[in-house]
């Protein structure tokens, strides 16, 4: 018997794992690659959305938890994953420089926003109106996360790789048991896959695509991260990471010749030197119609647990939404509102 077993092994299932870990609590994690979010992502956390220079969503609260929560995964693990690096956001027009500015005196941005304007001097850069710096940015690596966690549930016999079959599950009052796994409480945090899950597939979870390319670039020489109409996100030996798209039809995780052309044409619009695409990665990032994360507990089964929907910012959200969900469920707390999944239980009983 374990307290908790928990589907899915993304920034979500680690965060809450992390959580679990921290509070005693002993869990298996089952788990398989048919959704890939978290080992394809950027990485980037950030708090202010870049073009229109407003806030994210709870951001610098949630900056606030995530930076000590990669720092001790790191000791934990042993690994680096934690890059600190400035954004700089390319101006298009002095206009945008006036945008900047004003964003810049209002409460919390000006805590990331600088107001000095940095001039270009990467002549791989075509920037002749500057950038401006987002502070206390950076990039967590989400591919040695997933692959570190993964080996350390492996040593610990936590870890179950396999894709979770509905059929043998049973839900009773008070536990539930999955094969041989029996556990007080069950969490799924399956990203896009929630769709094809009959408990929770109620929710309403879009999906949108995004493709990254890796280029090799020994000429760009650039240690910053720099956001015009795409991002490029330096990485080791000369490697940079180019993205993101966004797409709402295809819900594959197949990369596509359409958005690789259309990465390399923005990219085209201020990369100057010349690279070579060494990978293309897609995923499905899991949004949700109100941009807000689905977390909480089945409308039925009291043991049953979701936690999902965090859209284009799982490294910033998984820590909070996990700590959340896990006082809602030991210490009664009350859920944040507006990521509790009760907004939609009416659409739950009109299913
Ligand atoms: C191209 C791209 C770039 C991104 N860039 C950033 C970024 O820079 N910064 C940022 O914060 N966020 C970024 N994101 C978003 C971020 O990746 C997501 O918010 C986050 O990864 C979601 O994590 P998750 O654990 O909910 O889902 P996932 O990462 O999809 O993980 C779900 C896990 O559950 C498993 N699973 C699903 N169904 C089953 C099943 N039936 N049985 C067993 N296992 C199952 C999957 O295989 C997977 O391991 C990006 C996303 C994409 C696609």
């Amino acid at each position: 018997m374990v307290d908790y077993i928990v589907v899915g092994l993304g920034l979500a299932g680690i965060s809450f794992c992390e959580v679990l870990e921290e509070n005693g609590k002993t869990f298996k994690v089952i788990t398989d690659g048919s959704q890939q979010a978290s080992q394809v992502a950027g990485g980037l956390y950030n708090p202010v959305i870049l073009k229109r220079f407003t806030m994210a969503w709870k951001a610098k609260m949630q900056l606030q938890g995530a930076k000590p929560f990669y720092q001790k995964l790191e000791q934990k693990l042993g690994v680096t994953l934690d890059y600190e690096l400035p954004v700089l956001r390319k101006f298009a027009s002095i206009e945008e420089q006036n945008l900047w500015f004003e964003a810049s005196d209002r409460p919390d941005l000006d805590y990331f926003l600088s107001t000095k304007i940095i001039p270009n001097n990467n002549p791989s850069i075509n920037a002749p109106h500057g950038f401006g710096e987002v502070k206390h940015t950076g990039r967590i690596d989400t591919r040695a996360l997933i692959r570190s966690y993964k080996s350390y549930l492996k040593n610990s016999g936590a870890f179950v790789e396999e894709t979770f079959d509905f059929d043998a599950l049973s839900i009773s009052s008070d536990t539930v048991s999955y094969k041989d796994i029996i556990a007080k409480k069950l969490v799924f945090a399956t990203g896009f896959g929630l769709k094809q899950n009959p408990y929770f597939g109620y929710l309403p979870l879009n999906g949108t695509k995004g493709e990254l390319l890796i280029i090799h670039a020994p000429d760009y020489k650039e240690n910053n991260v720099i956001k015009s109409s795409v991002f490029t996100i330096p990485m080791e030996n000369d490697r940079y990471l180019v993205g993101a798209t966004y797409k709402w039809q295809d819900k594959t995780n197949q990369p596509t010749e359409e958005s690789k052309n259309e990465l390399l044409r923005k990219l085209s619009t201020f990369l100057q030197c010349d690279f070579e695409v060494v990978d293309h990665v897609a995923g499905i990032r899991p949004t949700v119609v109100d941009r807000r994360p689905l977390v909480g507990r089945h409308p039925e089964h009291q043991n049953l647990y979701v936690l999902n929907g965090f859209g284009s910012r799982g490294v910033m959200i998984g820590p909070y939404a996990s700590k959340q969900l896990f006082d809602f469920i030991e210490k009664q707390s009350e859920l944040d509102p507006e990521m509790d999944i009760q907004r939609f239980t009416k659409k739950y009983y009109s299913n």
